[in-house]
């Protein structure tokens, strides 16, 4: 009896990222990008391919995708789809692309730990356990073609399936794998207001209070710490955004261009692309939400109504991947035209960054339209976004770590003086604290205090002013302390803001 090829099975085994994988029975592993992987995989049966799996990101994505290959060395050849702008952006599957054709180096990664990097423009790691031989084996081993549509992928692995199989070009080789613990405090699991003037800022305070303070649990992609409800408000992020030097957010300028246009731009249905937002916003409901939201505000800049909704009810039934971005609201106030945002899920590592400057271009959008029609001048008021599930994924908790560790403290020196509920005036007067209680920037009295105990005046000012900043709180309750022990010793002098001193 012959063996046709077909009657060859050989079973996938992934051992990372495996619940992100369609797994199947051939010598194919096809890498389609960011292209929506069921989009191939519909065209094919499970036995003309090994394995058919997305690849993002060229500095997390390809490290996986190599230790999975070694591990099912029955896999001979790969096929790597690019077809969209995200691939061009991201660059990841031109990295895989140069790893195989042209190698790799000893280096260290960004946040300093020693990395093989690819010899490519595109900037990519791949873990050190694994060693160099071991990798040039898989570069000798395995054959591989770039494709740029899903109708030649197809062509290209049916095309493959017809030759005879070819045996394993190794063991199964598994190599460790360092994963990071998180040492976690606690804190309050729903609601976190987190204001900074530029998104980088924001992100670095928002990273530090998921890593200190959220909750590790498992989901359907591996482990992530989260977070409930980040309200994230950034204040002055400027009209050409804020790129810190050196660069440390995920994201570069060149970047951002495209990523609004995503945001901004209609664009229409295209097999193995999710969605857009700006399809969302531009045409899927059958009108231009953005346009609708222009015209109500140039006729009533007060209204209320100015709602866009990205979020589908029929999400629910046939939507794989429905979207992140579910809501935007316009309003202005005090001649600000704020946005807020609101996110089901959102990779605050990753993705935050490109989402708050995308929305940012459309508030910024909407607020130039609108002046162009108006008699009266606007100004861009804050940035805010609410994200339900804020988390950060495992892979990514070293990273976030250097970088809190690396800019959170100079971000917290920063003084910032004007705290939105106003300061306090604290004297001694007829033998008792006497505190004056004034509004920002204009200095008119709106309330006052007195009495010898600073806990009870303290007690009372939280009870008023709840919204009052935490370092301003707790700077009012060491100068109460101290107004306190001068009235108790007259022999010290009491005076706001100076160290206590001995009366002469
Ligand atoms: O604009 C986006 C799009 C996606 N995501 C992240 C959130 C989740 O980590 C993941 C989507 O996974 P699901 O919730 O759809 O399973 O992508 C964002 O943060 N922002």
């Amino acid at each position: 009896m012959t063996i046709t090829p077909s009657n060859y099975l050989f079973n996938y085994d992934p051992h990372y990222k495996a619940n992100q994988l369609i797994c199947g029975y051939g010598q194919t592993a096809i890498i389609t990008g960011w292209t929506v992987k069921e989009s191939v995989a519909r065209y094919l049966t499970s036995k003309e391919y090994a394995v058919i799996g997305n690849l993002y990101s060229p500095t997390r994505g390809i490290s996986p995708l190599i230790r999975n290959l070694l591990a099912n060395p029955h896999v001979a050849s790969l096929v790597i789809l690019q077809s969209t702008k995200e691939d061009q952006n991201a660059g990841g599957c031109q990295c895989l692309l140069d790893f195989l054709s042209k190698g790799f180096r000893a280096g260290v990664d960004h946040i300093g730990k020693d990395v093989w990097i690819i010899n490519s423009n595109v900037l990519g790691y791949i873990d050190i356990e694994i060693p160099a031989e071991v990798l040039e084996l898989i570069r000798e081993s395995i054959v591989y073609r770039e494709v740029e549509s899903i109708s030649k992928v197809v062509d290209h692995v049916k095309e493959l399936n017809k030759k005879e199989k070819k045996k394993s070009w190794s063991n199964p080789l598994i190599f460790p794998f360092t994963e990071t613990s998180s040492k976690i405090r606690p804190g309050t699991k729903y609601c976190h207001r987190i204001e900074g003037s530029t998104i980088a800022e924001t992100w670095v305070r928002i990273l530090h209070r998921i890593k200190t303070t959220g909750r590790v649990r498992p989901t359907e992609y591996g482990k992530w710490q989260e977070l409930i409800n980040i309200v994230a408000v950034v204040t002055d992020e400027p009209l050409d955004f804020y790129f810190p030097e050196p660069n440390y957010l995920p994201i570069r300028r060149e970047f951002i261009n495209d990523y609004i246009s995503q945001i901004l731009d209609d664009s229409s249905q295209r097999e193995g692309i999710k969605y857009t937002y700006g399809q969302r916003l531009r045409s899927w409901f059958k009108k231009d939400q953005i346009q609708q939201v222009i015209d109500l505000l140039v006729s009533d800049i007060n209204s209320s109504r100015a709602v866009m909704s990205l979020w589908d009810v029929n999400d629910y039934d046939n939507n794989d991947s429905p979207p992140c971005l579910n809501h935007i609201w316009i309003r202005t106030i005090d001649d600000e035209l704020s946005l807020t945002a609101t996110f089901r899920s959102n990779d605050m590592f990753s993705a935050w960054p490109s989402n708050a400057m995308g929305l940012r271009a459309l508030q910024i959008h909407i607020m130039r339209e609108i002046q162009n029609r108006i008699n009266q001048k606007l100004k861009i008021g804050p940035l805010v976004t609410v994200s339900q599930s804020a988390h950060i994924y495992n892979d990514c908790w070293e990273y976030a770590d250097k970088i809190v560790d690396a800019e959170y403290e100079t971000i917290c020196r920063e003084k910032k003086y004007a705290d939105p509920s106003g300061s306090y005036l604290i004297v001694i007067k007829n033998n008792q604290i006497f505190v004056e209680h004034i509004t920002p920037g204009s200095g008119e009295i709106v309330n006052c205090y007195f009495g010898k105990s600073a806990r009870k005046i303290y007690n009372k000012i939280a009870e008023d002013s709840p919204g009052i900043g935490i370092k301003h709180a707790m700077y009012l309750g060491s100068e109460l302390q101290k107004a306190e022990i001068c009235l108790k010793d007259k022999s010290y002098h009491y005076q706001q803001d100076k160290p206590l001193t001995v009366k002469s």
